[in-house]
């Protein structure tokens, strides 16, 4: 279905409710440019350290689509589990994996609330992103602690810059990307203030400095667009 969510008035701060997950995987696709080379990517690094039985958690996992094409590309058998707090994604999810005939469990839990147990891979595209910052250096610590040895952590952010005139051009720069995509001048102005103070990016150095404080020997950017990025730690 097409992504409309923001074609009309709207007054509330942005939520993944009912009529965000309805459109998901269409407004992803439109609103984080390269989003299928990045899902290549994170699948591709990911199959480069996995084994037989490891266990893989996708931390907002929304509609499953990370864990389901890493299940389709890789003839090993892990134990995925894919997490996230909001129902309406997890329905999604929940019909996606039974119509890919790919079994992942799906837990309806905040992330903080995780164990995290046997980790080998932890996967979190565009999540932390909506987690206030203290908590969000203390949810990268855990599941640094919780990374088994070797273990990697692949995460996606939007991200800002640090100089304020390029700044300004890396905004005008995506917003001309979502206008290519389709989405109207209303559109974009609605939901830069729906996401305001809901979607609190980092610039690239602040995430790797985040990373490397919770114990991460090595953090790389792995893909990079404007203000898109994604990175991978190690635990060594
Ligand atoms: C931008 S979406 C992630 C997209 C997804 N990783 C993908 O690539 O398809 C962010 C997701 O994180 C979930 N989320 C945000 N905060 C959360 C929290 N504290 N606990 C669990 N899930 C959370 C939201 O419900 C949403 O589905
Ligand atoms: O549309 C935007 O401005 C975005 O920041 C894209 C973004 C994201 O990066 O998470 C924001 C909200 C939705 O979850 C989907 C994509």
């Amino acid at each position: 279905m097409t992504d409309k969510v923001f074609e009309k008035s709207i007054k509330k701060q942005f939520e993944f409710d009912e009529e965000v997950a309805s459109v998901f995987d269409d407004m992803l696709n439109r609103s984080v440019p390269f989003y299928k080379e990045m899902q290549r990517l994170t699948i591709n690094f990911a199959l480069n350290y996995l084994e037989e039985n490891d266990t893989v958690y996708d931390l907002g996992c929304s509609t499953a689509s990370t864990l389901i094409e890493l299940a389709k590309h890789s003839s090993k058998k892990f134990d995925l589990i894919g997490i996230d707090n909001s129902s309406a994604m997890l329905a999604r999810a929940e019909n996606k994996c039974k119509a890919f005939g790919v079994d992942i469990k799906l837990l309806n839990e905040d992330l903080h609330n995780i164990d995290y147990e046997n980790a080998k891979l932890v996967i979190s595209n565009y999540t932390l992103q909506f987690i206030r910052p203290l908590q969000r250096e203390k949810l990268v610590k855990k599941i640094y602690e919780n990374l088994e040895e070797n273990g990697i952590f692949i995460f996606s952010e939007k991200v800002i810059s640090s100089d304020k005139v390029l700044g300004k051009q890396y905004i005008d720069e995506y917003y001309e990307f979502k206008k290519t995509q389709g989405y109207s001048e209303f559109e974009i102005a609605q939901k830069r203030e729906a996401l305001e103070n809901v979607l609190i990016p980092y610039t690239d150095e602040e995430n790797k400095k985040m990373i490397l404080d919770a114990g991460f020997s090595h953090c790389e950017t792995l893909f990079k667009w404007v203000n898109f990025a994604t990175f991978i730690a190690i635990k060594k």
